[in-house]
């Protein structure tokens, strides 16, 4: 899209009218029904409403998602639908879901969904039909991930590959290391993997430290072939291979032990690995939503096709959900508004996602790109301010750890966090029978968690059970403190999926409902701009124009600091 050329209008592309959520009719409604809510306690929600968390639990596929522990009655739910129908949420999800651009600053497409779509369905972008071709790279995927799997993926000295070294960051690295992660008893034990993003040298350094250069294989992966540590980290793993192998390796080389993963083949083809071992998609596929495309490659060969197909069957699934269920029983949309409710009405500032699974440990991290990049936002989608809270910081790490860390806040703070509590019925399929007991220890603690930041314990009962009067303040907890349960029979490929396109799909209903654009991402590019304008000044201790002074005196004490 040219400079000139006009965004789309709002109402083409979603929201009913150009009128600012904060103006409208539905919004002062929820507004009103807050100050009614007032300190309404989760302990009288219960104790009026038995039944409550048998209305509030939603089954989708293999999810079971407990929202009773929320702060809300069936009149907040019916507000806040009837403003993602005033939002227009619905209209704009049909037109992500069919192609439209709704991506307006990039004039793009979002069409992740068509990426686990099944062979039979005609999604068009363009025009053009683009099922045909996820599938025909998804071949081609699994084709290459049996290939190395097998271990007749040869490297140049004619050894098996048997280490896979991911170097992308970003979407090009958080979901496949997060997925990997995640479904580690469902991959191929005898290969290895690293996942290496962080310009920081180091980290390259260890994922090869240990490696012998004829048995690995770099999956360079990179939406678009430029991004700086991406191309850094490539180039040095370049170098590594053939000061391994030998420079006379060259070509062939690199050939057998580089792949890349990307929408820009000049680039890929710059950097000097042939295109006939690059993985294609999309400039319809977001980065942060992207790990389901080629850029799940490495997460392909640890997996085997098959399971990376029950992924996508999963994510599908999900999908046809959030496209079909009316929107008081579509999780997406509840989620979503819970999120909405909180942040505007309750000064939600941050969102904590606790998964009780240690395979999830990355799961967080990867909704943090999800979540922040997509609803980091502070300007409407004409480009007019917001006047509203947009998305909230999301954290959290897996219990039981963070209870011994920062579950005193959620308990006792001042801060208001919702939180998302996740759990698996059934311990991890290898698990050694010594170490199952251990399942139902761990599962016991999210359910105590919930109950405790719901409920709370009173000053009454407190100094019923004998404590001293002047410790009873410090030993109450005032409990009220929202959750959701999300419980799945286990995680396996096709329940992640589900999981993913949950959130995915939750981040597009706030967005919509805030009439933010969830799919640029203009805030990370000041900081590369002055990134590459500082880095001169560090190595060549060139002088940098309008350096502000703190920035230039810190610049002297670093180069000072290495002796330069
Ligand atoms: O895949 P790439 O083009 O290398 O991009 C990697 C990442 O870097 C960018 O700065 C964006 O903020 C991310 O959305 C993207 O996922």
């Amino acid at each position: 899209m040219s400079a000139s050329t006009p965004l789309p209008r709002t109402e083409d592309v979603g929201s009913r009218s150009g009128i600012p959520l904060d103006r409208r009719e539905e919004w002062a409604r929820l507004s009103e029904h807050r100050d009614r809510f007032g300190a309404t306690h989760l302990r009288g929600l219960f104790a009026d409403d038995p039944a409550r968390a048998d209305r509030y639990t939603l089954g989708v596929g293999g999810l079971h998602v407990d929202y009773s522990k929320n702060l809300v009655t069936d009149e907040t739910l019916r507000l806040l639908a009837e403003l993602a129908d005033a939002t227009g949420v619905a209209t704009l999800r049909d037109a992500m879901l069919r192609g439209d651009h709704i991506n307006l600053t990039e004039d793009r497409a979002v069409l992740h969904t068509a990426l686990r779509a099944p062979r039979s369905a005609v999604i068009r972008e363009n025009g053009h039909d683009v099922v045909p071709e996820v599938h025909r790279v998804l071949e081609r995927m699994a084709a290459f991930a049996e290939r190395v799997r097998a271990r007749t993926w040869l490297g140049h000295t004619g050894k098996p590959v048997t280490r896979v070294v991911n170097i992308g960051i970003g979407g090009s690295d958080l979901g496949p290391a997060m997925a990997y992660e995640a479904l580690r008893p469902h991959t191929d034990r005898g290969l290895e993997f690293r996942f290496v993003s962080n310009v920081d040298g180091t980290d390259l350094h260890e994922a090869l430290v240990d490696a012998d250069p004829g048995r690995t294989l770099f999956v360079v992966a990179s939406k678009t072939f430029t991004t700086i540590e991406t191309v850094t980290n490539a180039e040095a793993a370049r170098d590594w291979l053939l000061s391994g192998l030998g420079e006379e390796a060259g070509s062939d080389a690199i050939a057998k032990h580089f792949v890349a993963v990307s929408t820009n083949a000049d680039e890929v083809a710059k950097f000097g690995i042939d295109t006939a071992n690059m993985f294609e998609f999309w400039d319809w596929v977001g980065g942060r939503y992207s790990y389901d495309s080629a850029i799940g490659l490495s997460l392909m060969v640890a997996l085997g096709p098959e399971r990376f197909r029950e992924m996508l069957a999963g994510f599908h699934l999900m999908d046809t959900h959030f496209a079909t269920a009316p929107a008081e029983r579509n999780l997406p949309f509840l989620l979503g508004l819970l999120g909405v409710w909180y942040g505007g009405f309750f000064d939600a500032q941050s969102h904590a996602v606790l998964p009780y699974s240690h395979y999830m440990s990355k799961f967080t991290a990867y909704l943090q790109q999800l979540d922040m990049e997509s609803n980091g936002k502070s300007v409407q989608r004409d480009g007019r301010p917001v006047n509203w809270q947009t998305g909230p910081v999301v954290w959290g790490t897996p219990g039981t750890n963070g209870q011994h860390a920062y579950f005193q806040l959620l308990h006792q703070g001042t801060r208001f966090v919702p939180a998302d509590l996740i759990g698996f019925a059934r311990p991890a399929p290898d698990l050694p029978e010594g170490l199952v007991p251990q399942h139902d220890l761990l599962m016991a603690n999210l359910f105590a968690q919930g109950q405790a930041l719901a409920f709370g314990r009173t000053s009454a009962e407190v100094a019923a059970e004998g404590v001293p009067a002047d410790l009873v303040p410090h030993r109450t907890f005032p409990g009220n403190r929202p959750t959701t349960t999300i419980l799945a029979g286990q995680l396996d490929p096709s329940v992640l999926g589900q999981l993913v396109a949950l959130y995915e799909h939750k981040v597009f209903v706030q967005g919509a409902v805030w009439n933010i654009n969830s799919f640029d991402q203009w805030g990370v590019q000041l900081g590369k701009v002055l990134a590459k304008r500082v880095e001169p000044a560090l190595t060549e201790g060139t002088e940098v124009p309008d350096l502000d002074p703190s920035t230039a005196a810190l610049v002297r004490h670093y180069r000072d600091l290495r002796g330069r």
